[in-house]
């Protein structure tokens, strides 16, 4: 049996991983982000997630690697994790009454070496929100770690009014895209 290694310290993307029914290793990468907006939203996201599973694979060149990045855009402007909560307070109030895209980028690294990238994109509207929820909001939750400074998972009614596209995506993992990738480079896996 092939072994699986979650190449991320995400909690996140480990519970999403594992509620998909699937046995794996967590093996945090040392790969440091790039934060090149002029490569553009999906291109960012994809290179995160190779420089991420990259760093793993090459100590584990017998095991299916995967590793993911997730990006928040207003735009063609990338919002990663904020480093206070004054940035994640900007963060809120920007993204107040708008729309904007959360892409994760992720990518699959064989035992052949043969690599596999691939993303998802959601679109998410956000409530106006005035200053008294973003105050509760960010008392409420633990935005740091978190692109954009929020995650969807965590009380995000206050935030969000609706989504196009997966809400697995947006806390971190489309789901749905990387089962179908490790099935499609031979691991045995069963449809949900
Ligand atoms: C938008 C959004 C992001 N997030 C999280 C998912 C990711 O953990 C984080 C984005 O940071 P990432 O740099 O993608 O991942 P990470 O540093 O947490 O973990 P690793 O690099 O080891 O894989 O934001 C949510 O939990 N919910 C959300 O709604």
């Amino acid at each position: 049996m092939m072994k699986l290694i979650l190449a991320s310290g995400s909690p996140r993307r480990r519970e999403l991983l594992e509620s998909a029914g699937l046995e794996f290793d967590i093996v945090v990468s040392p790969a440091e982000e790039i934060h090149d907006a002029t490569l553009g939203m999906i291109t960012l996201c994809e290179e995160n997630a190779r420089l991420k599973t990259a760093a793993v694979a090459v100590e584990h060149p017998d095991a299916v690697v995967i590793g993911a990045d997730t990006l928040v855009f207003i735009g063609d402007e990338p919002l990663g994790k904020p480093k206070n909560m004054e940035e994640a307070q900007r963060m809120l109030r920007r993204l107040s009454g708008r729309v904007h895209q959360v892409c994760t980028g992720f990518c699959i690294i064989g035992p052949d070496g043969g690599v596999v990238k691939s993303h998802g994109l959601t679109a998410v509207t956000f409530h106006e929100l005035d200053e008294a929820r973003i105050e509760e909001y960010l008392r409420k939750t633990q935005p740091l770690d978190k692109a954009g400074a929020y995650g969807i998972q965590d009380h995000g009614e206050m935030l969000v009014k609706c989504i196009d596209g997966s809400f697995d995506n947006v806390m971190g993992l489309p789901v749905d895209l990387v089962l179908h990738a490790l099935r499609g480079i031979g691991l045995p896996i069963h449809a949900r």
